[in-house]
């Protein structure tokens, strides 16, 4: 049982039996995931700072400039996650393909793959709004000993053994699951500990928070319009509240602590939506469901998608259950 205020580090090792195949490799996953965060941590308290901030000059294969922190941020994973001899392979936003690690041995003997999206939010860093990193865990589909492919990172949402996300905002939060409901943990910046300060994270079946980019309003499905009238109008407890800080990560933390709806749909401008299907909507919506909330393309459950691309995009549809089904029953 959860205990408030536990520590990250005692959490992982008393919950490893939670693991089907448990061998003690996801905890140690899970714990390279916790240092690497809070080594990226330390650089997004310094944004703002000339080293830190701004473009850094390349363009990811999202057609995005790679901000520094992305830069960074995903050089701090990528190294820390090789360094430990647990992943078999990495896929990563900031990365055209995915990596192949092989182990000092040499003998492609790990069994998890990550796919991460090393800071989410990108636009937000400079202006100091807070932003984040998801990551999601496979195990491997090919043989142990052999090099990965991508057969083992276009595996189904629903087939995901944990993931999570960290939240650098007014504090900086760790949130991931395991199949096992939602636990998040703070970090005390003073010590450089993760504490248990939300156990069993619940998502509101209802919520009176919207947040979506209306900025796009001209150019969404006419069922996304007819929803977004649906929260503005005055009946029922309606209007929702419009919130939108433009970062995935901060926006359904919000909503799943408050109650609310994150849709980040199609346009006439982008036919399926911005959001990555591997590294943002698959491990966002294994967390929410294990929260109780919802998660679709506004149709089917993204968790049931079947990937094709690695840098694919879906629409996305994700929050407190009653709210999502309402927006789909638009949808229809
Ligand atoms: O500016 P827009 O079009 O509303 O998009 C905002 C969305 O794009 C993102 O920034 C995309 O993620 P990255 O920053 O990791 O590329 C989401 O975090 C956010 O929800
Ligand atoms: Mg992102
Ligand atoms: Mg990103």
């Amino acid at each position: 049982m959860a205990k408030k205020n536990q520590t990250l580090g005692e959490f992982i090792i008393e919950n490893q039996a939670d693991f089907q195949y448990s061998s003690g490799e996801l905890s140690r996953l899970i714990n390279s995931i916790r240092l690497a965060a809070k080594v990226v941590n330390h650089e997004v308290n310094k944004a703002g700072l000339v080293d830190i901030t701004g473009a850094a000059g390349e363009v990811n294969i999202q057609g995005e400039d790679q901000q520094k922190l992305d830069v960074y941020a995903n050089d701090k994973f990528i190294q820390t996650l090789t360094n430990r001899e647990i992943v078999c392979g990495i896929a990563s936003e900031e990365n055209d393909d995915f990596i192949t690690i092989c182990g000092q041995k040499e003998d492609h003997n790990n069994k998890y793959v990550v796919l991460i999206d090393p800071l989410d939010g990108s636009s937000n860093i400079d202006v100091n709004v807070s932003v984040g990193t998801i990551f999601s865990i496979y195990r491997r589909v090919t043989p142990m000993g052999s090099p990965v492919t991508i057969d083992d990172f276009l595996q189904e949402g629903n087939q995901q053994v944990a993931a999570g996300y960290v939240v650098y905002g007014t504090s900086t939060m760790l949130v991931y699951t395991t199949g096992h409901g939602v636990n998040g943990f703070t970090l005390n910046p003073a010590i450089g500990t993760y504490y248990l300060s939300h156990p069993n994270m619940q998502f509101p079946e209802d919520g009176n928070i919207y947040s979506i980019n209306e900025g796009n309003y001209n150019h969404f499905p006419q069922g996304v319009k007819d929803y977004i009238k649906y929260c503005q109008n005055q009946e029922d407890g309606r209007p929702y509240t419009a919130r939108y800080i433009g970062s995935l990560v901060s926006d359904i933390h919000r909503n799943m602590i408050k109650g609310g709806i994150y849709i980040y749909p199609k346009s006439s401008t982008s036919s399926n939506g911005k959001l990555r299907l591997l590294y943002e909507c698959n491990p966002m919506a294994f967390i929410v469901e294990q929260a109780g909330g919802k998660a679709s393309d506004g149709h089917q459950r993204i968790m049931d998608l079947k990937p094709t691309e690695l840098h694919q995009r879906v629409p996305f549809f994700c929050g407190s259950k009653n709210m999502v089904e309402k927006a789909e029953e638009f949808m229809k």
